[in-house]
């Protein structure tokens, strides 16, 4: 009896792994290169990842305003640091930083000019309209496909935004808890944050939402396609 199953094409090299003594502990660096544009992306694990159950996971896309140059605009910086502490603390986890995120997918360049219209008055979702570009074009397959390499199996995401959980589910992978990462609301960011959590439904409660979470790890027919 003939039976083909077709295997999801594999987007990412392993290219190297090191040590990374970094601020925090002791991490090990992984870089992936993704096949389809070369890209070189970077996991940090702490631990043993064993079995790959219940793995606290950090899925950060890159910002170098916020990340590296400690803008107040946004609160990737803060994010990135808290996610780093707690898995630190945990003694077990990943962070996977994918580059080519930055802007929610329109670069550099783009993003300063939608702090341009910022400063207008647009909030960030309009200003990404303004400029005719997508709201959020991020995806999160490679990232996915690096955990799985990485030997993840379920996670505990350490998100405030939705869209990831759907981003990341599938290649053998499993969301199995939130954990949001929250930081302190500023004259800078307070739009800002604003916005996300009413235009693109980021969550910043520290309680967990059950109903809303059941709903994105079991999506219905109904909610699924909306
Ligand atoms: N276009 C645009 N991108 C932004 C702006 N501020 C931050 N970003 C980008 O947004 C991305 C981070 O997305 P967020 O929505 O803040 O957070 P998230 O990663 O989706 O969700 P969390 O997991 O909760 O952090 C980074 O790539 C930033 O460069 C902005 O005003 N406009
Ligand atoms: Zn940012």
């Amino acid at each position: 009896k003939f039976r083909y199953r077709r295997k999801r094409e594999k987007l990412v090299e392993l290219i190297a792994v090191s040590r990374l003594p970094t601020k925090w502990g002791l991490f090990r660096a992984y870089c992936y290169q993704s096949k389809l544009d070369g890209t070189e992306h970077i996991a940090v694990t702490k631990g043993d990842i064993g079995d790959g159950e219940d793995v606290l996971v950090r899925v950060h896309s890159e910002c170098l305003t916020g990340d590296i140059l400690g803008s107040a605009r946004c609160d990737c910086g803060e994010q990135l640091d808290l996610a780093m502490q707690l898995i630190e603390k945990a003694g077990r986890g990943v962070l996977v930083y994918l580059r080519g995120h930055e802007g929610r997918g329109i670069g550099l360049g783009q993003k300063l000019r939608a702090y341009n219209l910022q400063d207008q008055g647009s909030d960030t979702v309009e200003a990404n309209v303004e400029l005719g570009l997508a709201i959020d074009s991020r995806e999160y397959g490679i990232g996915a496909q690096i955990l799985r390499d990485i030997g993840v199996r379920t996670m505990r995401l350490m998100t405030n935004n939705p869209a990831k959980f759907v981003g990341l589910k599938g290649y053998g992978l499993a969301v199995v808890g939130r954990v949001p990462v929250i930081s302190p609301i500023t004259k800078e960011n307070q739009k800002y944050l604003e916005t996300k959590r009413t235009k693109m439904g980021h969550l910043y409660g520290s309680d967990l939402p059950g109903g809303l979470l059941k709903e994105f790890l079991n999506p219905t027919e109904d909610n699924a396609t909306n």
